[in-house]
């Protein structure tokens, strides 16, 4: 059987003595959307950190496509094929669409294929080819959130992962990022998202995990989880 695309095994990291996840079992399958959700401080961006290569697990494993990556340097990371769109979209904001999207393409395995990459960025979000040389900081919320998905996809992910994409943004954006996310997964990358809009995000994704107090509590299909009472309780306020 095919390695799956992500596998996190026992995980423990944290910042000095503050323990923060421990003992993290996740695996996200090849060509698969994956969420991992979790009230505020339960270490969602500690465990993108940690696989990122930003933050040392202090034990346990991190696997990509059945590789260790837990030794790596965060370039080393991407350049092996884990990227992350950060939180707050981070765009440098004084520059234009484009420069933002081929900041994305610093790995020489990525810049050797910029400009398909770019095309296709382009036909996945249409707005960001009519605006390419408009500067990041005219966007809309929604806008700017495209292009800091759009920048990551530039680096060439086999995981692309997503933390909290739709924050801020309207409804009808959240909607539009949602679909754009799926059909992404059809170009048969696989996706881990971090979201707080946990209707949305299990209804899109193959399956999840809820992460409490560094822990996962639950995992299953979306479907499965939205009929759990604790969930229901906990995270929809049903
Ligand atoms: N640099 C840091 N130094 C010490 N503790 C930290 C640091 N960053 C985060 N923490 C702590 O680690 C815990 C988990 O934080 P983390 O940001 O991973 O949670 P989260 O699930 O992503 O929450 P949120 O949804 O608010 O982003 C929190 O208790 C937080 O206070």
């Amino acid at each position: 059987m095919s390695s799956p695309a992500l596998r996190l095994t026992n995980l423990h990291a944290g910042y000095g003595d503050v323990r923060v996840l421990r003992g993290v079992d996740l695996e996200l399958p090849v060509g698969a959307i994956v969420a991992l959700i979790g009230s505020n401080g339960a270490g969602k961006t500690t465990l993108l950190r940690t696989v990122s290569g930003l933050l040392r697990p202090t034990a346990g494993t991190i696997e990509l496509g059945g590789e260790r990556i837990d030794t790596l340097p965060p370039h080393r990371v991407v350049e092996a094929g884990f990227v992350q769109s950060p939180e707050g979209k981070q765009l440098f904001t004084g520059m234009t669409i484009l420069e933002n999207l081929i900041v994305g393409a610093h790995t020489p395995r990525a810049r050797a294929r910029r400009a398909e990459t770019l095309e296709e960025v382009f036909e996945l979000f249409p707005i960001l080819a009519e605006r390419r040389q408009s500067p990041a900081s005219a966007l809309s919320g929604g806008q700017q959130q495209m292009v800091a998905v759009g920048r990551a996809l530039m680096a060439l992910p086999r995981v692309l992962a997503l933390d909290e994409p739709s924050l801020g943004l309207a409804p009808i954006m959240v909607d539009r990022l949602f679909e754009s996310i799926a059909r992404i997964r059809q170009r048969n990358l696989s996706i881990l998202i971090i979201e707080q809009n946990v209707f949305q995000v299990l209804e899109m994704a193959d399956s999840a995990y809820v992460l409490e107090n560094g822990q996962i509590s639950m995992s299953g299909t979306g479907e499965a989880l939205l009929k759990n009472d604790h969930l229901r309780e906990t995270y929809l306020g049903l």
